[in-house]
């Protein structure tokens, strides 16, 4: 984890390692001394100390006794200051590598961010992150304090009874390693459940309110009622474990130290008589005074360290990935700028499998789109619009042949290449702020150009609908764009991807829920960047391509025919049937009766 950190990290947590167990030592240190006072403050003796001598004799015993105490005062001080410093470089460790976590899902491949679920990458840096640092980074980095204290009561026994302090780290050693075998596994365990149990709660919830009109409508909101339930029940049920786990050491601990009395006790009669047995419980008793807490939280820290572990780790490997990938992509390709103009788009044999798939969804597609021009893929569902759609944006990479952008593989100027495109997806995701800033993808409302959001509006047919709407551009959209009407949503998604006047425009069935009308003014608006701009068409309806300049039709993953709309027409008996259905001329009566 601590590769993970941000420069000078490891140099903070060395200090404050050490800073927590020189306050440790301090901490016993003072305690030992009010222990080596109090027998002759008590029994009215003389108090000497070895090199001091005689400390009643020179009246220092109470100017001592007020030393010792402003170290304890200076000791709480010290430890209140080290964790309030401490907690400010934690909160700081934490939103790094919150960051970098981040990063790394956003730069990880298109393929395997499919594969992920968007509730498990929200927890994963929200919370996971959180438990991550306090779980894991924060008790771990206790453990030096504690070890200081250890370390200073195991010489402090040493040097006043070797047999005993022998005898007494054998017996604590043993009953650390018993609560090790037994309760970290147990630990361990039910942290990966309540990590698999609260993401598949927050699944659960995120879809069951993506589809909340549905599950109204079709009367499953007991259904979900229960899924909620039966998930939560059981990452809370692993939650209460984990608090029960993390107390049991405590008891176990407690009862070690009176079984330990008997224990050092009898050794002590053994060794010494009577006498050897009291000063053996007496030592063992101040000695597990200070143990006992320390052995306690420390076997909390190895407890939190075990229950948030899972977290920790998915954490630590995702960002590991994510930027080996980014690392994998930077070294092999060198970035070209592309030319600030519409460039020819070549496939060149290219097939793409999605993991795991049967069969490919792209077969040995070999296409030329020229630059300025018009193109539209058609074909049925599942003919593979979509992904040749994905590989033309970059976010796919063929699984064989190559994808060339103005004569350069798409590789090595893809983030030239996505900076030109523009992109309108089937399903426009929207966020809960103004029209403007959805238009210009900006998250803060100074970086909203507003000039050009309304172009960009009135090209996708918007702005005057707007404008009569109060608020305008300015109006908010709610959350997931709810506030809008399904064509208003589209139609912002097209100003959005107009907005920073792109190179190549691809619309994934961007117009599907546009009435007729609204769909010819936006398809006329579009054809006037003809020549300029580059636009990729997938649809259904085929009103919208009837102009194309070239029609790809797809099936089974192939480009089975194209040229003009007349020409596919003409070509395939299917996309005559369908153009007929659509009631759009060219079609030839022949064709469709085959
Ligand atoms: N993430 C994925 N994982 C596995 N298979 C996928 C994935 N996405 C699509 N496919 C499969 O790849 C094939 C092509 O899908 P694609 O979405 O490209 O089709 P499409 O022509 O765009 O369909 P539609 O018109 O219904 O949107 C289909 O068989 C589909 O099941």
């Amino acid at each position: 984890m601590l590769k993970t950190l941000p420069d000078g990290s490891r140099r903070f947590l060395t200090g404050y390692a050490a800073a927590s167990a020189a306050l440790a030592l301090l901490d016993v240190v003072a305690l030992g001394l009010v222990a080596a006072l109090l027998p002759g403050l008590v029994g009215g003796e003389d108090v000497t100390f070895p090199v001091l001598g005689n400390l009643t004799e020179q009246g220092l015993v109470l100017p001592l006794l007020i030393v010792i105490c402003l170290l304890i005062v200076l000791k709480g001080v010290l430890a209140v200051l080290l964790l309030r410093f401490a907690t400010k470089r934690f909160a700081r460790h934490e939103v790094a590598i919150g960051d970098r976590l981040f990063a790394a899902y956003l730069a990880s491949p298109w393929e395997k961010r499919l594969g992920r679920n968007s509730a498990e990458i929200v927890r994963s840096v929200d919370v996971g992150v959180g438990i991550t640092v306090s779980g894991v980074l924060m008790p771990a980095m206790s453990l030096f304090g504690e070890l200081g204290t250890l370390a200073a009561v195991v010489v402090v026994l040493f040097v006043a009874q070797p047999v005993i302090a022998v005898v007494t780290m054998v017996y604590l050693g043993l009953v650390a390693l018993l609560l090790a075998k037994v309760i970290s596994p147990r630990a361990v365990a039910i942290g990966r459940e309540n990590r698999e149990w609260s993401n598949r709660t927050a699944k659960t919830l995120y879809e069951a309110l993506g589809a909340l009109k549905e599950i109204t409508l079709a009367d499953r909101a007991g259904e979900v009622q229960e899924q909620v339930h039966a998930t939560r029940t059981r990452s809370s049920y692993a939650r209460a474990g984990a608090i029960q786990i993390s107390q049991i050491p405590r008891y176990v601990l407690e009862t070690a130290l009176v079984i330990g009395f008997a224990l050092l006790g009898g050794v002590g009669y053994l060794t010494g008589g009577p006498a050897g047995a009291v000063s053996a419980v007496g030592l063992f008793a101040v000695a597990g005074f200070r143990l006992i807490p320390s052995l306690t939280r420390m076997q909390a820290v190895q407890s939190s360290v075990n229950t948030s572990g899972s977290f920790a780790r998915q954490i630590v490997q995702d960002i590991r990935d994510g930027e080996a990938e980014m690392a994998r992509q930077t070294a092999e390709r060198p970035q070209h700028e592309l030319p600030d103009r519409a460039a020819d788009i070549v496939l060149r044999d290219v097939s793409f499998s999605y993991p795991d798939a049967r069969s490919p969804a792209l077969d040995s597609v070999s296409i030329r789109i020229p630059a300025g021009s018009h193109v539209a893929f058609v074909g049925s569902s599942g003919a593979g619009k979509s992904t040749m759609v994905d590989l033309l944006l970059g976010l796919l990479e063929p699984s064989h042949g190559r994808i060339e952008v103005a004569g350069e593989p798409l590789g090595s100027v893809l983030k030239s290449w996505r900076r030109r495109i523009g992109y309108v997806p089937q399903e426009v995701s929207l966020f809960d702020a103004s029209v403007a800033q959805n238009v210009a993808l900006a998250w803060d409302p100074d970086k909203v150009d507003r000039e050009r959001v309304r172009t960009a509006l009135a090209r996708a047919q918007l702005l005057e609908t707007l404008n009569a709407r109060e608020g305008g551009i300015d109006a908010l959209v709610g959350e997931r764009g709810l506030a809008l009407s399904g064509g208003q949503r589209q139609r912002l998604g097209i100003a959005r991807a107009l907005y920073d006047n792109p190179r190549v425009l691809v619309m994934d069935e961007a117009t599907s829920a546009l009435d007729t009308a609204t769909e010819a003014a936006v398809t006329t608006a579009i054809g006037q960047l003809h020549g300029d701009v580059t636009v990729i068409t997938v649809a259904h309806r085929l009103s919208t391509i009837r102009h194309a300049d070239v029609v790809f039709f797809m099936r089974d993953g192939a480009v089975a025919a194209y040229g003009t709309f007349d020409e596919v027409v003409a070509e395939v008996p299917d996309f005559a049937q369908q153009a007929a259905l659509a009631g759009l001329a060219g079609t030839t009566e022949g064709s469709v009766q085959q």
